[in-house]
């Protein structure tokens, strides 16, 4: 166990990191698990889903049937227009549940491409249902969408996004290369 005043080298950290993120990631793999606790977050620190931050979403996210789902309500840090979520507010949390379809995939990837079509304002202070699944998967090419429902079921957000898997080196190289490394 890492004790937090004692410090150790970026590089053990991630590797912990990352293995216990598959760890986690790879129980909740199985098809046949029922289990309707939220799945793990990606990391404590994901602006998306991470507990420990506290300009986050911090995004609850359940299984739905194949695919994933979380119920949002978006507050004054996520203003945009008066009253109205950011457009990049929406974005960030329908990029992070995507992230979470990747545990149905069972292997870890990265946004390549992704696109929102924002059908009616998102209101602040309103709750949202946002679901995404796997549509197809072409190698290591991950094509999976996303809706965002109102209360009375109105779609007020579509997505589309392409993930590309990626071995778990590619968090390495990249925080390898950063300076100061950014991984806690
Ligand atoms: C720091 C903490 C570490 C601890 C973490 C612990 C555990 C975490 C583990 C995993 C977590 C992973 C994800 C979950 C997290 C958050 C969820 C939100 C997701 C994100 O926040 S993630 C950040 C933003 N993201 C990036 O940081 C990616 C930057 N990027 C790259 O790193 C490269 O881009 C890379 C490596 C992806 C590929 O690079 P590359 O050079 O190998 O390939 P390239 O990009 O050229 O294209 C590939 C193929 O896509 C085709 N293609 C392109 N565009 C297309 C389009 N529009 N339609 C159809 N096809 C298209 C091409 O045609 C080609 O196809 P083909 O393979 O057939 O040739």
């Amino acid at each position: 166990m890492t004790s937090p005043t004692t410090p150790e080298p970026a590089s053990h950290t991630l590797d912990d990191d990352l293995a216990r993120h598959m760890s986690g990631w790879s129980k909740r793999f199985d098809k046949d698990h029922d289990d309707q606790s939220p799945l793990p977050s990606h990391h404590p620190m994901c602006l998306g889903c991470g507990q420990d931050n506290p300009h986050g979403h911090q995004l609850e996210v359940l299984r739905d049937g194949d695919g994933v789902l979380a119920r949002h309500v978006f507050d004054a840090r996520h203003t945009g227009a008066p009253g109205i979520a950011h457009g990049g507010a929406v974005a960030t949390v329908i990029d992070d549940l995507f992230g979470f379809v990747l545990y149905s995939v069972g292997e870890p990837g990265v946004t390549r491409h992704l696109g929102v079509d924002y059908l009616a304002p998102v209101l602040l202070g309103t709750p949202y249902v946002f679901r995404a699944r796997l549509d197809r998967r072409d190698g290591r090419k991950l094509f999976v969408s996303a809706e965002g429902t109102d209360e009375t079921g109105r779609v007020v957000m579509k997505a589309e996004a392409l993930f590309i898997v990626v071995g778990l080196t590619h968090f390495k190289d990249v925080n390898a290369q950063s300076n100061p490394p950014v991984a806690p």
